[in-house]
């Protein structure tokens, strides 16, 4: 492919070809109109940190990718049909998000569902999070696994797969239980339903994991096996941290105030207690977590984003297949 150069280390063996920056933008020459207005007051309302010139240099060329990838898959279905003598219909699409608590999963995921939906062909993209797959606090607490939230062991894995196969058999509605992270916890009476959208995105540090409780289930099947594309969003450890630190603070001023939240007596504490509690929080859970269960998958994404401190992209690395 133009523009990328195999990955410096191990040259004869990997599979990934890597973009800096500047070549990277450079793919998205051929999208045929720039953001709109109101397209752009969209994705600052995801996130209002994320720059235009992120959204248009690195987002926009990814999905331009996945658009194309997208529209291959679906001749490639067309043609089983073909064969079958049946133009079965087609299956959501799956993209994975996976990547460390706080390295910018759901905004990776909001911007690129905000930018899917204007491409011709697929305007249905809906968006789950593995987080409503947590066991509820009550059978977390049960397990002696609140501290372990985020670990494999503190997900139902067999319930997200059964998830997945259901939306990949073609069933016309699917269920994800949901997480609130005002609550902490799962939302006994509240069920997000899938119903067919073209492309499904699923976001979650645990999507590219493939532990020994999931072997045991039978049929033997990983979450994994659902997913069509997914993406590893990288940063260095000590940026991570920071980022996680950063947003406890700014939740502690806003939503840590709400005598709902769980965190509430977060809001009481001085600026310096906060950044201890948040610090003690990714050293003893998230940290861990990174270096013990979500690192190890990185290469196993048919893509890998790689940020610098200030969030923006500065690398992108693709599989060559
Ligand atoms: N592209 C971006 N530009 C600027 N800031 C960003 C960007 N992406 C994420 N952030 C900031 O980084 C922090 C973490 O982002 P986000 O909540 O999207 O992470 P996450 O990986 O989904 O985390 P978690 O797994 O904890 O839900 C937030 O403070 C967010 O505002
Ligand atoms: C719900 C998860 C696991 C993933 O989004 C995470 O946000 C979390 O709650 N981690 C546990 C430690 C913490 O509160 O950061």
């Amino acid at each position: 492919m133009k523009g990328g150069k195999p990955m410096a280390t191990q040259e004869d063996i990997s599979p990934y070809l890597i973009f800096d920056r500047q070549q990277w933008k450079k793919l998205r020459a051929s999208v045929p109109m720039p953001l709109s207005g109101e397209e752009l007051e969209r994705l600052r309302g995801i996130n209002e940190n994320l720059s235009v010139e992120e959204a248009s240099e690195i987002y926009l060329p990814l999905s331009r990718l996945l658009n194309l990838v997208v529209t291959g898959n679906r001749k490639m279905s067309e043609t089983t049909g073909l064969f079958l003598g049946d133009l079965n219909p087609s299956v959501p699409f799956v993209i994975g998000i996976a990547g460390s608590v706080a390295v910018g999963k759901s905004t990776t995921a909001r911007v690129l569902q905000a930018l899917l939906r204007r491409w011709p062909g697929h305007p249905r993209v809906d968006l789950v999070t593995t987080d409503g797959f947590l066991y509820p606090n009550r059978v977390l607490e049960e397990r002696g696994l609140m501290k372990r939230k985020g670990f494999p062991e503190s997900y139902d894995t067999r319930r997200l797969i059964r998830f997945l196969a259901e939306l990949k058999s073609g069933r016309e509605e699917v269920t994800a239980p949901v997480y609130s992270h005002l609550a902490y916890d799962i939302l006994p009476d509240r069920m997000q339903r899938v119903r067919r959208p073209d492309i499904l995105i699923v976001e979650g540090l645990n999507i590219l994991q493939s532990n020994r409780m999931d072997r045991l289930s039978s049929p033997c099947l990983f979450v994994s096996d659902f997913i069509d594309f997914s993406i590893f969003v990288d940063a260095r450890e000590e940026d991570i941290a920071r980022w996680y630190v950063e947003r406890f603070q700014v939740l502690r001023r806003t939503a840590f105030r709400n005598p709902a939240s769980y965190f509430h007596r977060y809001a009481g504490l001085t600026r310096e207690e906060a950044e201890r509690t948040a610090k003690e929080i990714w050293r003893e859970i998230n940290r861990p977590n990174l270096k013990e269960n979500i690192l190890p998958t990185r290469e196993r994404a048919r893509l890998i984003l790689t940020k610098g401190s200030d969030h923006s992209v500065r690398e992108v690395r693709l599989r060559r297949m």
